[in-house]
């Protein structure tokens, strides 16, 4: 029997969560995985009950499972905290608590959801981007940080972005043996001619790559990256990044797939593992029962195949993702002329329903 930890969190994440976990539990059932799921508190939901955003007994939850499984935090309600307070927090330290170092964010193209892409098909048609982040250390943790009022009466407020060797060592191992398995090119992102950090990013990948000469390693600024993401999205197999530049090139990279609703990710650690969609809370559309599950649904997915060794129910999944698009459903997210537009709690539905229709089918 394996443990889940379930954290809904805030805004959207609830519905996203419960639209998920239809089709975790169908799988659960159909497969026979005997999981025992078990649900906590993150965030501002949190922060509501008890005043912590990680509450000791869910980080201990999350210790004890075998995955967690996370729907988003944060929201305007919490916005008067300070940084070090705030919902985001207990993410931050969840994931330094498990030590999940490494963050998979696949950017895989939907060929229902060209249209759905701000960018023109023939950019986007070939993309099959994996953007592997490191995800617990860098300027989020980097200590000194704070905020004060200095002599001369003027705010100052400070962040470090720290790096040491065995955290770029340990990261660029996930990277280079990510490539492996692929097209066999990694591309490392850095702000090398400007930040010390990152120039010790650059050589200590360096040196990783002579341990895999089968892998071709490139380097780039982390401007032009934003620019080429944009620009020849088809040029990357594996983006090696760190945290921060990681964070707001996956939301970059997202667009290309249609929306930031489609992209999963998987965080993992020495065996630690948290599956969580790249995106937040979207409190601009919270309750509304309109944001899109399926970035949470491939996650679960990703869950299937990285932690509860069920690769062949993975790929059914993911399978069913693509009859739903391909039926034309879609959430508003994705919608486009023609289209059956579907609300969260209905598109999980469908996923389950496809994954019924594939496990007859295989039968
Ligand atoms: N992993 C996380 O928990 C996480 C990630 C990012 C942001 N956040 C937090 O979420 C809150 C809102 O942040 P934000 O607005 O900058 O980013 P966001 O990702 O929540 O939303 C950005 C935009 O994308 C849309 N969007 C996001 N997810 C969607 C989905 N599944 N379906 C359809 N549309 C979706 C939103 O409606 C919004 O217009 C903040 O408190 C932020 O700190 C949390
Ligand atoms: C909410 C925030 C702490 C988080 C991050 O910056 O890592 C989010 O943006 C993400 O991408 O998961
Ligand atoms: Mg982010």
């Amino acid at each position: 029997m394996k443990k889940i930890a379930i954290f809904a969190g805030d805004g959207i994440g609830p519905e996203i969560v419960a639209s998920a976990r239809l089709v975790l539990d169908a799988v659960n059932t159909a497969a026979g995985l005997h999981l025992q799921c078990m649900e906590g508190a993150v965030g501002g939901a949190a922060i509501d009950r008890c005043g912590d955003p990680l509450p000791p007994e869910s980080l201990q939850m999350a210790l004890e499972a075998d995955a967690v499984l996370l729907g988003a935090v944060g929201g305007p309600q919490w916005d008067a905290l300070p940084p070090a307070q705030r919902p985001e927090q207990g993410l931050l330290r969840l994931r330094k608590g498990l030590d999940l170092y490494a963050n998979l964010r696949p950017v895989q193209i939907f060929p229902q959801l060209l249209d759905a892409s701000p960018l023109r098909p023939e950019l986007v048609r070939d993309v099959d981007i994996l953007v592997v982040r490191e995800l617990t250390g860098d300027i989020y943790f980097g200590q000194p940080r704070g905020s004060e009022t200095g002599p001369d009466g003027l705010r100052r407020a400070f962040n470090t972005m720290v790096y040491d060797e065995a955290e770029i060592r340990r990261i660029a191992h996930v990277g280079f043996r990510a490539a492996q398995g692929r097209r066999k090119r990694l591309c490392s992102v850095d702000k090398a001619n400007v930040l010390e950090t990152t120039r010790l990013w650059r050589e200590v990948v360096t040196e990783v790559a002579r341990e895999y000469p089968d892998v071709t390693l490139s380097h780039m600024y982390v401007d032009n990256a934003a620019m080429q993401l944009i620009r020849a999205p088809a040029q990357f197999d594996v983006l090696l990044t760190g945290n921060i530049f990681g964070d707001i090139l996956s939301d970059e990279a997202s667009q290309l797939t249609g929306s930031i609703g489609m992209l999963p990710s998987a965080s993992l650690g020495e065996g630690r593992a948290m599956y969580e969609p790249i995106h937040g809370s979207a409190p601009d559309i919270a309750g509304q029962d309109k944001a899109n599950p399926l970035a949470t649904i491939l996650s679960v997915a990703m869950m299937l195949r990285y932690s509860l060794g069920a690769e062949a129910w993975a790929e059914r999944v993911e399978r069913a993702v693509l009859r739903v698009l391909d039926s034309g459903y879609r959430t508003v997210d994705i919608a486009s002329p023609g289209t059956h537009l579907l609300g969260t709690r209905a598109m999980g539905q469908a996923v389950v329903a496809a994954l019924a229709q594939i496990d007859e089918g295989i039968r």
